[in-house]
């Protein structure tokens, strides 16, 4: 049988296999090997006499987060707010690097668009879509658009990112309709000890399987290769050629994509964010935002 392992703590994985779990050791023959399995692994199992499940293979991953650990999630819900806390469009732009790095489907989601009027939203809403984002406007406390999110969810495996207080537990319990995570005001954080170290499990949403805990809760991004940075910005992706076919659109001449920035195809924001990444990883240093 082919499942889909959702939890793993000491040495027992959940497998789930259609509708049905079974909770399977693993083969001895894994201690020699290098890989162990991983929620969100697809494995192969057999049950033993007294049902009990054994797995025999892992199958190939297509993704692996290493914050939290899960393999195969194929899409990133990123979370914001333009407002409470303050929207601050470098860190999106971080979260979003660090989605397409890991080669995650994304769709943004604005939460509390409750406290947001009209002419506060168009503008960085404007520029997701032109990067060609899908963009949710959410208000999960009163549970608007919270279906387009459960579609979303639908036959994917989805990990919620977002830096603190945006909503992301709320969110969560409010497609479950039952309390999943806490939630919490954002003065109240630092008390809780919230997300203390544990192993992440998948949660089951119709088809779909949501990783239970935050990704990317650290934004280090000094791992990154400079070449691959600029694969990660999809509005660069245009079609005029730069003069050298590994352009890092940076300080070489006949870039194309500085050109689209100079006549307004690039937004100019998103291309400074990117030469600000780029200096960061070619000076080595590590800055906070
Ligand atoms: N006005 C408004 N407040 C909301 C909405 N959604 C969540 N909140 C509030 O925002 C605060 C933070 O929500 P959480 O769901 O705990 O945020 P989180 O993203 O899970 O935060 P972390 O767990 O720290 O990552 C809570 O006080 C929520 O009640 C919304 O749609 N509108
Ligand atoms: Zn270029």
């Amino acid at each position: 049988m082919e499942g889909i392992i959702i939890k793993g703590v000491g040495g027992l994985y959940t497998v789930k296999v259609g509708k049905e779990h079974y909770v399977c050791k693993v083969r001895g023959k894994f201690r020699y090997t290098k890989v162990t399995p991983m929620v969100g692994d697809r494995v192969s199992i057999i049950l033993e006499e007294n049902d009990e499940g054994v797995i025999e293979k892992i199958h190939e991953r297509t993704t692996e987060l290493i914050r939290p650990v899960v393999a195969n999630v194929n899409q990133a819900l990123v979370f914001f707010t333009i407002k409470h806390p303050d929207l601050n469009h470098n860190l999106l732009y971080k979260f979003l690097l660090l989605c397409e790095y890991n080669n995650l489907d994304i769709v943004v989601c604005f939460n509390k668009m409750d406290l947001v009027g009209e002419e506060d939203n168009s503008t960085i809403i404007k520029i997701l879509r032109d990067v060609g984002y899908e963009v949710i406007e959410v208000a999960a406390k009163e549970g608007v658009n919270i279906d387009a999110i459960r579609g979303k969810i639908e036959n994917n495996i989805s990990v919620f990112c977002g830096p603190s207080g945006v909503g992301k537990s709320t969110t969560l319990n409010s497609i479950a309709n039952r309390k999943l995570m806490e939630t919490g005001e954002i003065s109240d954080r630092s008390k809780r000890g919230k997300h203390t170290t544990r192993h992440s499990e998948l949660i089951e949403y119709g088809n779909g399987l949501i990783v239970d805990t935050p990704g990317f809760s650290s934004l280090d991004l000094s791992f990154m290769d400079v070449d691959e940075v600029k694969e990660c910005f999809p509005d660069f992706h245009i079609e005029e050629n730069c003069k050298f076919s590994n352009c890092n659109h940076y300080k070489e001449p006949g870039c194309a994509v500085k050109k689209a920035v100079e006549s307004g195809e690039i937004n100019k924001e998103r291309y400074e964010f990117y030469i600000y990444t780029l200096e960061e990883l070619i000076n080595g240093r590590k800055k906070k935002w």
